[in-house]
Parts: structure tokens; C-alpha cells; sequence
């Protein structure tokens, strides 16, 4: 199958497991906002200030690329501010061709401007809401769900856990934890997460991106999470002929085919990672957020290609749409573009998220089963890619 055309990505249905809602405003929102209530932005004009938003995340490091949420977060303090970008939210991925997302952000870092947390969660909700009526009648149909973050510097993941399950039959999903990975590792919340299992709700814990083995694996065996966000460090227990795959990744670093041409009997998988696969715990994984913090080296050699190939639950994700300059279809595109994906890999990685969103079962089958799927038919049989084991 001769290699998927813009056009073609542009039109499949995707999936979005994992894009954050202050993350991903449009630039000339923020700077509208930001005049209305008088907050000081780094720079002047829309494409000035797109381009601000991606210079200053390609910084190499999470705790910098985190410092650009400063800007987003400051015109998401009211009624109006809120409502507007969750909006925007759904309507601009519902044009991208994103059937589905579930959208995150942390309700406490929208607090300053007097709103409670309960009308923070319903301010956005009643966003979403107007943006896929709105995505309806433009014949691009979205359902978007609502994920609750903590934050885990700060020292309330209890009470927004609360906060999740309070709002679950209202648009809620489930729950996160999110911001600088390194010193603040996930049984720092351990409360929240046995709480959140008691009441049966569903979370996902950001872990294997700025560190390493020993944060998934409290991720997973300590907290319970249901899916990673991110997860790409599992690879930190992968090896190729007996040697670590990162070590390995870096002696091929000038080969952009190394991934999709590696033998897979060379391969093992340590113990972690055996698990990750063997449990179908789904990776969340943002490409070019990584390549930002430097999780990953190149698009062409981002671990997703290998984990894909190795049949891990893989789900491919936006992270932070203006921070990135990116969308669910360029993600798409670049990884067709520089990694060998086909429309068949897309249509893998949206059924993966749909098997692996916080919704009921029912619905995630009638998503696969009306939309996804009969998204794909549409472009013909025969599809193929990069192949798996
Ligand atoms: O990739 C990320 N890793 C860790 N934290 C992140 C990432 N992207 C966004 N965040 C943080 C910054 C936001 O303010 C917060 C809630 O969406 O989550
Ligand atoms: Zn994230």
C-alpha cells in the first residue's frame, strides 16, 4: 500500500487519549484573552506568539517546557476564559478528524481568578458541550471527555480525586497526575490512588518521560494506574541482542531505519516491560512532545515505532497542541512520513484508544465499531505497514 497522502490522515478518524486543554489553545484566543484582562504576554501577534509558545518548549527539559503553561493558564481563570478554550477545544480537534479525546487539565490552577473547583469542572464541561453541538453542525461529530489532573509538586491530588468521582457521571472520565516527573514520584499521591480504586475509577499517571524505569513501576505496581501517560522510558528495559535498547538507539542514531528494519528475535523484554505488554497497559505516547523534553531523539527513532512493532497497547497523542505547533493529524503525518506508518498502523492506534478509554465499554465498542472502523473501510483493503511479530 503506496504511502497514506495528507488529505487521507487528515480524514481518518482518530483518538485522542492524552491532550492537555491548557495546552493546546489557540494562540490568537491567548492573546485575545490575555488583552481583555490585561495580562502580559512574551510576545507581540498571533504568529509571534505561536511561535514563542514552541521556541521556548523546545527547551530540552520538562520542568522549562512547563514554565510555558504560565501564559495559557493565566487567561483560564474565569467563566468566560474557560469556556471559550474548552469550546475551541472540541472544535478544533473534531476539524482535525479526532473522533474521540479526552481532555485534561488541573482544576487547582484555576483558582486565582475566585472560581471554585466545582465551577471550574462545570465551566469546562459546559464548554465541551457547546463545542461538539457546534462540531455537529459543521458534520465533523467529536465526543469529548473531561480528565482531572493533581498536580504532583503541589498537594492536592486527594481532593480533585474527589473531585473526579464526584463529576463521573457528568462528563468526567478519571484522573491524573501531571508536572515535573523527576523528585516527585507517583506514591507521593498513593492516597488518591487507593481512593480512586476503592471507588472503582479509572486514572492514568504521567511517568516514564522525564524518568525512568522506577517511576512506571510505582506507576503501575504500586498506584494501579490504568494506562501511562507517556510510558516511552519502558524501553529502558528493552534489549537488543542483550544489550539496552537505549545504548543500542544511540550507535544508530545517524540510521533513521534502524527501527522499522530491527530483526525482532533480537529483541527481550525485561520483566517490566514484559508486563506492560502481557497486561495490555496502554502507552499514551506524544512524539514531538518528547522530542521537546528530550525524551526521544528524532521522529524516525521514536521508541512508539519498535513498541508498535513489539504489539504494546500504543496509542498515539498530541500532548500539548500549541506547545508542540502540532495537531493529531501532523503526529500522524510525520510519523507516515518518517517512521513508515500506514493507514493501517492509524487504524490500530485509534481502535487501541478507544479499547483503552475511560468510557463505558459500550460506547467505546460503538465508536469502533460505527466510526473508526467505517472511517477506515473507506479508504479500501490491502493496508499495510510497519509489520509487528
Ligand atoms: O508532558 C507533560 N508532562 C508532565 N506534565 C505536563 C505535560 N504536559 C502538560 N503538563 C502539565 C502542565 C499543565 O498545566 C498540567 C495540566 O494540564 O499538566
Ligand atoms: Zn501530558
Amino acid at each position: 500500500m503506496s504511502r497514506p497522502s495528507l488529505e487521507q490522515v487528515h480524514a481518518a478518524p482518530k483518538a485522542l487519549l492524552h491532550d492537555h486543554l491548557d495546552g493546546g489553545l489557540r494562540a490568537s484566543t491567548v492573546a485575545e484573552l490575555a488583552h481583555s484582562i490585561g495580562h502580559q504576554l512574551p510576545a507581540e501577534g498571533t504568529d509571534a506568539l505561536a511561535a514563542w509558545f514552541r521556541d521556548s518548549a523546545d527547551s530540552g527539559s520538562l520542568p522549562r517546557y512547563l514554565e510555558t503553561f504560565d501564559h495559557t493558564i493565566a487567561v483560564m481563570q474565569t467563566r468566560d476564559g474557560l469556556f471559550r478554550v474548552a469550546s475551541e477545544c472540541a472544535q478544533d480537534l473534531a476539524a482535525d478528524g479526532v473522533v474521540y479525546a479526552e481532555s485534561r487539565y488541573a482544576p487547582e490552577q484555576h483558582l486565582t481568578g475566585g472560581l471554585a473547583l466545582e465551577e471550574v469542572v462545570e465551566t469546562v464541561n459546559a464548554g465541551f458541550r457547546d463545542g461538539e453541538a457546534k462540531a455537529a453542525a459543521a458534520g465533523r461529530p467529536i465526543r469529548l471527555t473531561a480528565l482531572l489532573t493533581a498536580m504532583r509538586h503541589a498537594a492536592k491530588s486527594t481532593e480533585i480525586a474527589e473531585l473526579a468521582v464526584r463529576y463521573r457521571d457528568e462528563g468526567v472520565g478519571g484522573f491524573d497526575i501531571a508536572g515535573a516527573e523527576a523528585g516527585y514520584p507517583p506514591t507521593r499521591h498513593l492516597d488518591a490512588f487507593e481512593y480512586l480504586r476503592r471507588e472503582n475509577a479509572h486514572f492514568t499517571i504521567h511517568a516514564g518521560e522525564a524518568f525512568g524505569l522506577p517511576s512506571i513501576w510505582e506507576a503501575i505496581q504500586w498506584c494501579g494506574a490504568d494506562r501511562l501517560g507517556h510510558g516511552v522510558r519502558i524501553v529502558d528495559d528493552v534489549t537488543v541482542d542483550g544489550e539496552p535498547f537505549p545504548t543500542w538507539l544511540e550507535k544508530h542514531r545517524d540510521d533513521p531505519q534502524a527501527l522499522t528494519e530491527l530483526d525482532l528475535d533480537r529483541v527481550g523484554l525485561g520483566r517490566l516491560a514484559a508486563y506492560v505488554r502481557d497486561m495490555r497497559i496502554p502507552l499514551e505516547m506524544c512524539p514531538s512532545s518528547n522530542l521537546q523534553t528530550s525524551a526521544a531523539l528524532s521522529i524516525a527513532l521514536h521508541p512508539i515505532t519498535l513498541l508498535a512493532r513489539l504489539r504494546f497497547r500504543v496509542t498515539l497523542n498530541t500532548d500539548n497542541r500549541l506547545m508542540s505547533g502540532t495537531t493529531a493529524s501532523r503526529e500522524a503525518s510525520l510519523l507516515v512520513e518518517e517512521a513508515g506508518w500506514t493507514l493501517e498502523n492509524l487504524r490500530w492506534v485509534a481502535v487501541n484508544a478507544m479499547k483503552s478509554a475511560f468510557i463505558p465499554f459500550d460506547e467505546r465498542l460503538a465508536l469502533i465499531e460505527d466510526v473508526i472502523k467505517p472511517g477506515y473501510t473507506a479508504f479500501g483493503d490491502g493496508v499495510s505497514g510497519i509489520s509487528g511479530r
